[in-house]
């Protein structure tokens, strides 16, 4: 039965592709005349200058600038850039993509030296920009990083000398913020110096680059260690390295601290890259990384103290990646807040905590821990989708102010500013 079917794919498979049209074509004119048999070009011209195509049954297959391409039909027809189909000031789509043929091909196809020119069988004609083809091809994309970073253990970060931007600089010039911006989105950290110690000034850098994130805590809060909510931020405990939110849908992507008061002893921060870490379980231990970037987990924050109700549910992996690329981009890992695992068999769950034990042990090589002490004046920004925080257990009066940032209102101001994001 298996090897009748089996058979009966393979020749179906060689049919169509006898029924392939091979079309090489090659964009330098000069070279045509060095070689006038274009398809020897094949071997000889250098690849970033020739262009190769064929038709095939179910997808049309571009070479280019070193770049083999698959493309679907339907694709191809539904990112037509032409006015009836796209409106290039709005950058939106017109086109009803409900409306395309889920068999449509093309009727035909002509290159000339940058440009791709497909007739629909309506007549409709289609460019295709050869740039624009291996930028926005899956075969393009998957080679591509979405975010450039430096991952960092505490040598790796002190060596770089990362240098911090000055409050003046930061609020008033462009460089200043992109400076800012290109570290912060390179280690994940980023320090502003001389900042006034008070809450207003505090939330108007918050404001220079985000819209503040509101949340159950507020929107710029403040806070210091007399238990006014119920968590253990609000105490003098040390606690463990950590990311804030957890327990959100969506947890908050940047996080905001400022002392502006300490009067006793310890309460240094802790600061850990945990892409750093996931990497190292990535080479170490490739099946156990992969594993946490599949069992979903809860986390849950319930609160009953005082006026403070709240009982918030966030899902996710703990390690969060783009299926195209495997790039990872959010780490969510916080053991106090984690709730009841009730997502995955018990034999799962058992190979869960053994590459949770991996990933832990790498957060907690003391050769990946940076401490720094806050300090009035001295603003820390953290990416909360990658780096980890906690503290030392301290003693007297201790007051911390700063708020959340949506991260995507982070990452369009660096857009903005020309940055990759
Ligand atoms: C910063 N601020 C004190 C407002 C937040 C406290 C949140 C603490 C919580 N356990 C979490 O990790 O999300
Ligand atoms: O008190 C600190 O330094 C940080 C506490 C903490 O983890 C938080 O507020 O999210
Ligand atoms: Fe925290």
């Amino acid at each position: 039965m298996w090897c009748h079917r089996l058979s009966h794919l393979q020749s179906r498979l060689q049919n169509l592709l006898r029924r392939g049209v091979p079309c090489w074509a090659f964009q330098q004119p000069n070279f045509k005349s060095l070689f006038p048999l274009a398809i020897h070009w094949h071997h000889t011209a250098s690849e970033s200058l020739k262009c190769a195509w064929q038709q095939h049954e179910d997808h049309f297959e571009l070479h280019y600038a070193s770049t083999v391409m698959r493309f679907d039909y339907v694709w191809l027809r539904d990112h037509c850039r032409s006015a009836s189909c796209y409106n290039s000031k709005t950058h939106q789509r017109s086109l009803d993509t409900a409306s395309v043929d889920l068999c449509i091909k093309p009727k035909t196809i002509r290159l000339d030296e940058t440009t791709l020119f497909f007739t629909w069988p309506d007549g409709h004609v289609t460019k295709y920009d050869l740039d624009w083809l291996v930028r926005n091809s899956y075969e393009g994309q998957k080679q591509k990083v979405i975010q450039p970073r430096i991952l960092w253990n505490a040598e790796i970060y002190q060596r770089a000398q990362v240098p911090s931007v000055d409050f003046q600089s930061f609020l008033e010039t462009n460089e200043g913020l992109k400076n800012f911006l290109q570290n912060f989105l390179l280690y994940g950290i980023a320090f502003v110096e001389n900042v006034p110690p008070t809450q207003e000034h505090t939330e108007k850098l918050a404001e220079r680059i985000s819209l503040i994130r509101e949340t159950i805590y507020g929107r710029m809060w403040y806070f210091t260690s007399d238990f006014s909510r119920g968590d253990t931020a609000y105490t003098k405990l040390a606690l463990d390295r950590h990311t804030d939110t957890t327990y959100f849908q969506e947890p908050c992507g940047i996080q905001v601290f400022h002392c502006l008061k300490h009067e006793g002893t310890g309460g240094r921060t802790l600061l850990v890259d945990g892409f750093y870490a996931a990497e190292q379980v990535l080479q170490k231990a490739p099946e156990e990384f992969e594993l946490l970037t599949k069992v979903p987990l809860k986390h849950e924050y319930i609160e009953n103290v005082g006026e403070c109700h709240n009982h918030m549910i966030g899902v996710g992996p703990v390690l969060n990646i783009y299926p195209w690329n495997k790039e990872l981009y959010l780490i969510r890992y916080n053991n106090y807040d984690r709730a009841v695992i009730n997502t995955v068999p018990y034999d799962v769950v058992h190979r869960w905590y053994t590459a949770h034990r991996t990933l832990t042990v790498e957060l907690r090589r003391p050769e990946n821990e940076f401490w720094v002490k806050l300090k009035p004046g001295r603003v820390l920004f953290i990416d909360n989708w990658r780096v980890l925080h906690g503290r030392e257990s301290f003693t007297g009066y201790r007051q911390l102010c700063g708020c959340y940032l949506t991260r995507d209102d982070v990452l369009n101001t660096a857009r903005l500013l020309g940055l990759q994001a």
